[in-house]
């Protein structure tokens, strides 16, 4: 057959697949939908598993779940109705079982973290930096972490300590001065945020941020961050939104060439912290790295994390580059704020409304100063050492954790290629799995059938009991098994590294508050609302605040106690 025609029979099939679109592109659209529908229902085989029939077939199910700002809800309704496991997405299963956690978080298993987290990465300079929470390559976060982990450890823990103790005197004083019989009261979610910014700004920078002087949300970077976290709860269902949102690839080049600044309002505030830390030793070659660099010649010798981040990239050149010291610096005030804030908050609200804890609580303490236990008497501050001696403070704070996690959504990880054997269901590769605390710490066979409650009893050993049919070493057992099930700061590989630092805040902050003042609801019929954006932030936690005599030490050796504890 001749060329010409070809090109007639071509030219002629072409025309009439174009007649039969033009006339039946609607049957041939809703055609294409169903059966993209149908292969996300039986996706990796997981129609086997129950769950709500939309969310089996797209993930705008869970988008709009979670643009509803209450997901955890959801997730505990599904599981009372379906379950140990549910189904959130045609590609994404929620576990309900405890035996899942080791399975899914625990070292050397091969999940890695899904494409939430990527949503969740700064941009500087049109580029998207993987940080130490976010990166999803199981490689570069083992050495990364590697490189700061000392920075961490409980023996470090020891250094920070005078930069919390500067902060929370602060934070003391700040709050007798501004809402100490205000009638006006204090929004506490607030005041505490500050409280963690400015903690973490100092023990990062050996400068706090000023939040607390001010009580002014600084460069507006508390609001930014709940934006943030608003946007990045939902579009993280969807990750490839992100792709056509904040992370446009034109929007991202147009701010590479300098034409818009992309740059993330908390990279450009940790920048500003560095800049004010090293002086001019940092560069600002629109050519070279990503960050600021700071200047070899800086003192690494200072005990706060900075410096400590800086000697690691003194330690390992070849992988710890300028750009990943200020990711870390950008990390501490983004993970480490919102998610302590939110933790002390619950602290104080589960005290509030349950009276006869806080009253425990105050006996304790009351009875730790009669004894000149403390050391300090003019500020009412409690060191850490003094806190690991309160069993009762540490049993409200565990409750408190227990009952309301930071992190409302399910810890998401993808399933290694070969498949996995997960609390007795074997899981393809590539399905995207999760536990989520709002789940596990409700599960009544470990923390009992009044889940519901806040009882910090639970964390103790209940003495009467001990003596007759429950004894000692079963409480203490089951006590560890507990402690062992709380998913609060995450498991594994990836558990929170900012763990203890968090824990010597809320330790020395909760008594401390306590000591210097009454506190109650501004108005206890009022109940706080949570907003549920990856973090289940409280608003409208309005609390009053009265100044308190502060108890002090009874008798003459408690006396020299006292003295003796603040001498050392
Ligand atoms: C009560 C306060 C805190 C809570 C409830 C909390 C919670 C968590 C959780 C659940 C994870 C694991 C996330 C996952 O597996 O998907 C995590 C990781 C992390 N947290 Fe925290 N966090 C807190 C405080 C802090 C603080 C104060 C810092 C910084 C000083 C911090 C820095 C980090 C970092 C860098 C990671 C990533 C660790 C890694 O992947 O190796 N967090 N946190």
């Amino acid at each position: 057959m001749s060329s010409s025609g070809e090109s007639i029979d071509g030219g002629a099939s072409r025309s009439v697949l174009l007649s039969v679109i033009t006339q039946y592109w609607l049957p041939i659209v809703i055609a294409a939908t169903l059966g993209w529908l149908a292969k996300n229902r039986f996706n990796n085989g997981l129609n086997r598993y129950p769950g709500p029939l939309l969310a089996s077939i797209t993930d705008w199910w869970r988008f709009w779940d979670v643009l509803g700002q209450r997901p955890e809800v959801t997730h505990q309704k599904l599981h009372a109705k379906h379950g140990d496991v549910v189904r959130l997405g045609p590609n994404s299963l929620s576990f309900a079982d405890p035996k899942a956690l080791k399975t899914i978080y625990g070292l050397n298993k091969g999940f890695v973290k899904s494409d939430f987290y990527v949503v969740q990465q700064s941009v500087v300079k049109g580029h998207s930096l993987a940080s130490l929470f976010s990166t999803t390559d199981n490689d570069f976060h083992s050495q990364f972490r590697r490189c700061i982990n000392a920075a961490f450890s409980m023996s470090a823990l020891v250094q920070y300590e005078p930069f919390v103790d500067n902060t929370t005197k602060l934070f003391l004083d700040q709050t007798e001065r501004l809402f100490a019989n205000n009638i006006d009261g204090c929004d506490f979610t607030k005041w505490l945020q500050f409280y963690a910014f400015d903690v973490i700004g100092e023990i990062t920078y050996s400068k706090r941020h000023g939040f607390i002087e001010k009580n002014e949300d600084i460069d507006g970077i508390v609001g930014y961050l709940s934006k943030l976290f608003l946007y990045v709860a939902p579009v993280g269902q969807i990750p490839f939104l992100d792709r056509l949102l904040l992370k446009n690839p034109i929007y991202l080049k147009l701010s590479q060439w300098g034409f818009i600044d992309s740059t993330f309002p908390v990279a450009r505030f940790a920048r500003t912290r560095m800049a004010e830390r090293l002086g001019p030793g940092y560069l600002q070659d629109p050519k070279g790295p990503l960050l600021p660099v700071a200047d070899a010649k800086v003192d690494t010798k200072s005990p706060d994390l900075l410096s400590k981040f800086l000697a690691a990239r003194e330690a390992r050149p070849d992988f710890m580059s300028d750009t990943l010291v200020q990711t870390m610096a950008v990390s501490m005030a983004f993970a480490g704020s919102e998610t302590t804030a939110i933790s002390l908050g619950s602290v104080f609200y589960y005290l509030l409304r349950n009276p006869a804890a806080l009253t425990s609580l105050r006996e304790e303490l009351d009875d730790f100063a009669r004894r000149g236990e403390f050391s300090d008497y003019e500020t009412g501050l409690v060191t850490w050492g003094e806190s690991q001696k309160l069993p009762y403070l540490d049993a409200c704070i565990k409750e408190a954790f227990r009952m309301h996690p930071a992190a409302g959504l399910p810890l998401e990880r993808i399933v290694p290629p070969q498949g996995a054997e997960i609390a007795g269901h074997f899981v393809k590769g590539g399905t995207i799995v999760g536990c989520s605390a709002w789940i596990i710490h409700r599960r009544p066979e470990i923390w009992g059938e009044d889940v519901e409650a806040y009882r910090p009893e639970r964390w103790l050993v209940d003495a009467k009991a001990a003596a007759g049919s429950v004894g000692r070493v079963e409480q203490e057992k089951k006590i560890r098994e507990m402690n062992g099930m709380m998913f609060q700061f995450g498991m594994g590989s990836r558990t929170c590294i900012g763990k203890n630092i968090s824990l010597l805040e809320i330790y020395k902050v909760v008594p401390s508050l306590l000591r210097r003042f009454e506190i109650r609801f501004k108005d206890p019929n009022e109940e706080w609302q949570l907003v549920n954006a990856w973090f289940v932030k409280q608003q409208n936690f309005q609390a009053m605040f009265e100044p308190r005599q502060m108890v002090r030490p009874e008798g003459h050796d408690a006396e020299k106690k006292a003295a003796a504890a603040a001498h050392a």
